[in-house]
């Protein structure tokens, strides 16, 4: 791995000069108390930010005995910062293009946290590999995953955080029952499939290097079940499970299920709502080998597990398994890595894969398994594709609540079932609008409209938060008669309790849900029965099981056929069949259950396919047009992002790094595009431009990036108002 210096440089890298060894500040292992010639070179891992130009692990003097995966803290600069000890290179070799500094000149470790096991080899190798292929500092993103408090313990507190576990855990008689581990008995009986599903994971687990499997399952075919078996299977064989969810507010109804499962057992969860405490503590159990199920969203990927005995990642087609910022890695991704590091099962389970397992799956590179069959035998829903063409054209905005769809909800009030009404926008209207004047609410920071939200009285903008009150006219002509134009799911919200009066109506959104324990309520009453008709974002399309839904109807879904995202097809589809998913999960019901599209193009092919439940056919057309189009999975993507104070300063930052990368012999057969504004070019105040790489293979386009970075890290410096760049590997949307 090449490291620059943090001033750029390419001489020799430590954490800087000499400076005096610490003296026993800290109460811990000191170098100061080791004699001189105890001590060797010792590469340390440390958080430096990418903008730094860091790559590598510096250089520190250290004890003999310090063991790669150790904490210790080091100075970097003036800075005392966490550093991990990292691993030495191989005798002879040195790091490309430095030269290393003489040992007489390098800095000593400070304090080590040794009462904390060393993290583990495998783990090491799994971040070595993520820095590398995601382009950042090593230091950087292995301090970056682990929970933060444990960045800023010394010894002593670190010591006693862990007599405080141990403590706890003896209180809770943990160890005894787990050694008892009561494994519920009221398991339902599986499904034939669900049974050769299992068989078949447990077949891979039982091989050398397992190939991961990519459990391909309609909604409601018990994949969950699937994984409580995989995981079942697992535990009896002494191992830790590690199950990835992409979103935070599907993890509390998942823990509930594992629970209930593995009574007695030690299940933690690891995601950003969690307290700094928490969130070390359930790290640390993991760490220990204590936790033997560990849950989590996407972060949960670098958990450190010692007896990790089997991955799995639901809904592994989910954007949010791909982190948006600092480094950008896909978990989903990285479990599949992980898994062929350890040599354990990765389960990727999806209704929808997305194209790039299906593909490898279809190439034979992951096993797939199949579940065609909902539980019970239930039919998926009818899908019901209303023409908006038929409606009679009115002056204005057309009504989202057509008359057959309004009759279809009555039906369902009737009958005392459930409907969801999904549309994916929350406020009221996406703008303001005056037909005198034609002034529209923008942002004032963001090339993007203020949403108008009717509750609070405001316009505020999705993306830089800014929010005013609503004018009572308009501001440019004085007209007080300024109207909402469009719907979110406030209006829409309001518009079926106008129109369905004595329906007991709820929504569930970003805006409803931003108090803690608001969403778990609001999902209680629905599943409760206590509302009629729930109005949502996709929040409440994905994951839940419902049981009382018989009508799914989305109320505007073509917005993403014409995106020139060329993902958005794709998440449209996934995102509709798993809202669909929600309606008939009773198998009693599922004859009498509809999914309701309401559209102007029901022609589409996108439709076609969905009102055939024919994944696979929409898969094979979108293959086939990524394959013409040269887009992934046939071919490598990078972005490079640029954020500056003024146009100029993103677009020719961008234009003299293409230049830089045309100039770079390992740019040959590789497409570089030139830069382009982003498709939202302005948010709070600053511009934004990317430039695209495609190359035919993942190996050429990581040997170019590697090359070409430090030529990006130069460029910066020289471009005034750039205020960020960035990579993206792998980008999810261009
Ligand atoms: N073998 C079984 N016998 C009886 N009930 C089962 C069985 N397997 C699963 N179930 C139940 O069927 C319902 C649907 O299963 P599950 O939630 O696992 O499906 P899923 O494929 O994960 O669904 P989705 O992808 O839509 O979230 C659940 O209520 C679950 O408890
Ligand atoms: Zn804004």
């Amino acid at each position: 791995m090449a490291g620059s210096r943090p001033d750029g440089g390419r001489g020799p890298v430590s954490g800087g000069g000499i400076g005096h060894p610490r003296t026993g500040r800290r109460r811990g292992r000191a170098v100061s108390d080791v004699p001189p010639d105890a001590l060797r070179r010792v590469r340390v891992a440390v958080e430096a930010p990418q903008h730094s130009g860091l790559t590598g692990p510096l250089d520190y003097l250290g004890p003999q005995d310090l063991t790669p995966g150790t904490l210790v803290h080091v100075t970097l600069g003036r800075r005392d910062v966490m550093g991990l000890v990292w691993d030495d290179l191989p005798e002879g070799q040195d790091v490309p293009g430095e030269d290393r500094l003489p040992e007489s000149e390098l800095r000593p470790v400070g304090e080590a946290l040794d009462a904390l096991p060393p993290l583990s080899d495998r783990w090491r190798r799994l971040l070595d590999f993520a820095a590398n292929y995601y382009q950042r500092s090593v230091g950087e993103l292995a301090l970056a995953v682990l929970p933060p408090q444990l960045r800023e313990l010394d010894a002593k507190q670190l010591q006693a955080r862990l007599k405080k576990l141990d403590k706890a855990d003896a209180a809770a008689g943990k160890a005894a029952a787990d050694a008892a581990s009561p494994i519920l008995p009221e398991r339902p009986a599986l499904s034939a499939q669900q049974q050769a599903a299992l068989d078949a994971i447990d077949a891979l687990a039982a091989t050398e290097a397992p190939q991961p499997a990519l459990l391909w399952g309609l909604t409601g075919s018990g994949k969950t079940e699937i994984y409580l078996r995989a995981a079942e299977a697992a535990l009896a064989r002494g191992q830790q499970v590690l199950v990835l969810v992409p979103e935070i507010n599907l993890t509390p109804q998942l823990e509930a299920r594992f629970a209930e499962r593995f009574v007695g057992h030690s299940i933690v969860s690891l995601h950003s709502a969690l307290t700094p405490a928490q969130r070390l503590r359930h790290w640390l159990a993991a760490h220990l080998g204590r936790a033997q199920l560990v849950l989590g969203t996407r972060l949960a990927v670098f958990a450190s597990l010692p007896r990790l005995g089997l991955i799995v990642v639901d809904e592994e087609h989910d954007p949010s398994y791909k982190q948006q910022d600092g480094a950008r890695y896909s978990a989903r991704d990285l479990a599949v890595y992980r898994g062929h590091l350890e040599r354990v099962p990765v389960v990727l389970g999806s209704a929808t894969p997305s194209l790039e397992s299906w593909q490898h799956a279809l190439g034979g590179r992951y096993r797939r398994i199949d579940l065609t069959e909902r539980i019970g035998g239930g039919a998926l829903p009818r899908v019901r594709l209303f023409d908006m063409n038929r409606l009679e054209r009115k002056k204005g905005v057309t009504t989202a609540l057509s008359v057959p769809l309004l009759d279809a909800l009555r039906k369902r009030l009737d009958r005392g079932e459930q409907s969801l009404v999904f549309l994916n926008r929350r406020g009221y209207a996406p703008v303001l609008h005056c037909d005198q004047c034609n002034w529209k609410s923008d942002c004032p920071h963001c090339s993007a409209h203020q949403v108008f939200h009717r509750e609070d009285r405001t316009l505020r903008c999705h993306h830089c938060g800014v929010s005013t009150r609503v004018p009572r006219a308009c501001p440019s002509c004085g007209n007080p008669d300024i109207a909402p134009l469009g719907r979110g799911t406030e209006r829409l919200e309001e518009q079926l309790a106008a129109a369905l009066p004595g329906a007991r109506v709820a929504r569930i959104d970003a805006d409803t849900t931003r108090l803690k324990g608001s969403l778990e309520s609001q999902l209680a009453a629905v599943h409760d029965g206590d509302v009629d008709i729930l109005v949502g974002t996709q929040m409440v399309a994905k994951g839940h099981d419902f049981r009382r839904i018989t009508l799914v109807a989305a109320v505007n879904p073509d917005g993403a056929l014409f995106s020139s995202d060329f993902r958005a097809p794709e998440r449209l589809f996934s995102l509709l069949m798993q809202a669909g998913g929600r309606a008939g999960r009773d198998a009693a019901q599922a004859a009498a259950s509809e999914m309701w599209i309401q559209t102007w193009y029901p022609e589409h092919a996108l439709y076609q396919s969905l009102q055939k439940h024919d994944y696979e056919a929409f898969a094979a057309s979108q293959l086939a047009e990524r394959m013409s189009a040269g887009l992934p999975p046939f071919a490598h993507l990078a972005l490079v992002r640029a954020e500056g104070r003024s146009v100029e300063a993103a677009r020719d930052f961008l234009t003299a790094a293409q230049e830089a990368a045309q100039a770079l012999p390992l740019s040959l057969g590789l497409l570089l595009y030139p830069p382009v504004p982003m498709s939202i070019a302005r948010v709070a105040d600053v511009e934004r431009f990317q430039m695209l790489i495609e190359a035919g293979s993942r190996a050429q386009l990581q040997r170019f990036l590697r090359a070409w970075l430090p030529d990006l890290h130069v460029l910066k410096r020289r471009q005034k108002g750039l205020t960020r760049w960035a990579v993206d590997v792998d980008p999810l949307a261009i």
